[in-house]
């Protein structure tokens, strides 16, 4: 007699980089009104949904140790919400395999989240259409929304509105993942308290970014990151500043701490580059551990991991 194997599905998103973050007011729901300019990058996670009795979550790789695999994780609560639109019960295993780092400021719950999304709505035959997954994205987190998307692209609000923003050719960065973790709302507590006492340097509009972005020049773009969390991430770890040094001296073009840290990226000339800047960082013990990465590439989808392969 013929077993029937239960379907998987398998869908990968990506990591961010934020080359532009201004941070607005506080809002009265505990938000921060922020215009930001994502890039989604080459490093990824990958989550993978089977039918099963009960809804579990499974996850290794990178920083697996500290993700949580109860109801708190992004994945549980993206079943949860889906199968409630369905009208089912979420009995799906969760596997996730990360390769961003935890805590890190590259978005990597929200890539979780976002690749849950489509690879339910897949395995349960939803068709959910973009708009549809937008708004349980949105409900999710801030940053789920331009997991789904990718590429590049303009964040209002507090990040979950977005319009796409002409790139013109791949950027190379290397990445330095710090030690521990930086709790979002933490460095977004830090920026208030930095600013209640002073005036710490805020980045201006992202005109010329823009600009730099349509033009694909690498070296026109680098001067132009800003990153206003970026005082309030180096105030609570000031480590930091040496990693962001070492980038520089290594032959980076510039470097900024990615989103609320404590990821450094680093924007190199070429592919090549970001070897050598990656491979430096690494010997001037500076950071836990390095990796390059290219960007924009696209947000999450369902992937063949036999043919992709799966980290
Ligand atoms: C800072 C950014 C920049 O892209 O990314 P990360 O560095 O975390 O990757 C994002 O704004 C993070 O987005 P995300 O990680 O999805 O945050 P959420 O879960 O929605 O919010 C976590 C907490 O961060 C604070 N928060 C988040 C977004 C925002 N616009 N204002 C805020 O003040 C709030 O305290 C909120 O309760
Ligand atoms: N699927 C998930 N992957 C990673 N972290 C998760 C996930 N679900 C919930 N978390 C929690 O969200 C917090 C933020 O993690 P993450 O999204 O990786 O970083 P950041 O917000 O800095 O980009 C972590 O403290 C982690 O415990």
């Amino acid at each position: 007699m013929l077993s029937v194997v239960p379907r998987s599905v398998t869908a990968r998103a990506p990591s961010k980089v934020n080359l532009h973050l201004a941070v607005g007011d506080l809002r009265e729901d505990g938000y921060h009104e922020l215009t930001t300019v994502f890039q989604a990058l080459s490093l990824t996670d990958d989550v993978s949904v089977f039918p099963a009795e009960t809804l579990a979550v499974r996850v290794r790789g990178e920083g697996a140790d500290s993700v949580p695999t109860d109801h708190t994780n992004l994945v549980w609560k993206a079943a949860e919400m889906l199968a409630a639109e369905a009208g089912i019960e979420p009995d799906v295993e969760i596997s996730i395999v990360k390769g961003i780092p935890v805590a890190g400021g590259m978005a990597g719950g929200s890539a979780d989240a976002a690749a849950a999304l489509v690879a339910l709505n897949d395995l349960w035959g939803l068709g959910l259409d973009r708009p549809a997954l937008d708004r349980f994205a949105a409900r999710l987190g801030s940053d789920v929304t331009f997991s789904l998307h990718g590429g590049t692209a303009v964040g209002t609000g507090r990040g979950e509105k977005l319009l796409p923003v002409l790139s013109r050719s791949t950027f190379h960065w290397a990445l330095a993942l710090a030690k521990g973790g930086l709790s979002t709302p933490t460095v977004f507590r830090e920026l208030d308290q930095l600013r209640a006492e002073g005036h710490p340097p805020r980045v201006g509009d992202a005109a010329d970014l823009m600009h730099a972005l349509a033009s694909g020049d690498a070296t026109a773009l680098a001067p132009l990151l800003g990153n206003d969390l970026q005082p309030a991430a180096l105030s609570l770890a000031p480590e930091l500043r040496r990693t962001l040094r070492a980038g520089v001296t290594a032959g980076a073009l510039a470097g900024v701490v990615s989103g609320s840290g404590p990821t450094c990226a680093f924007l190199c000339a070429d592919a090549e580059s970001a070897v050598t800047v990656g491979a430096e960082l690494s010997g001037a013990g500076v950071c836990r551990t390095v990796r390059v990465a290219s960007g924009p590439v696209s947000g999450a989808r369902v992937i063949d991991p036999e043919r992709e392969g799966s980290h």
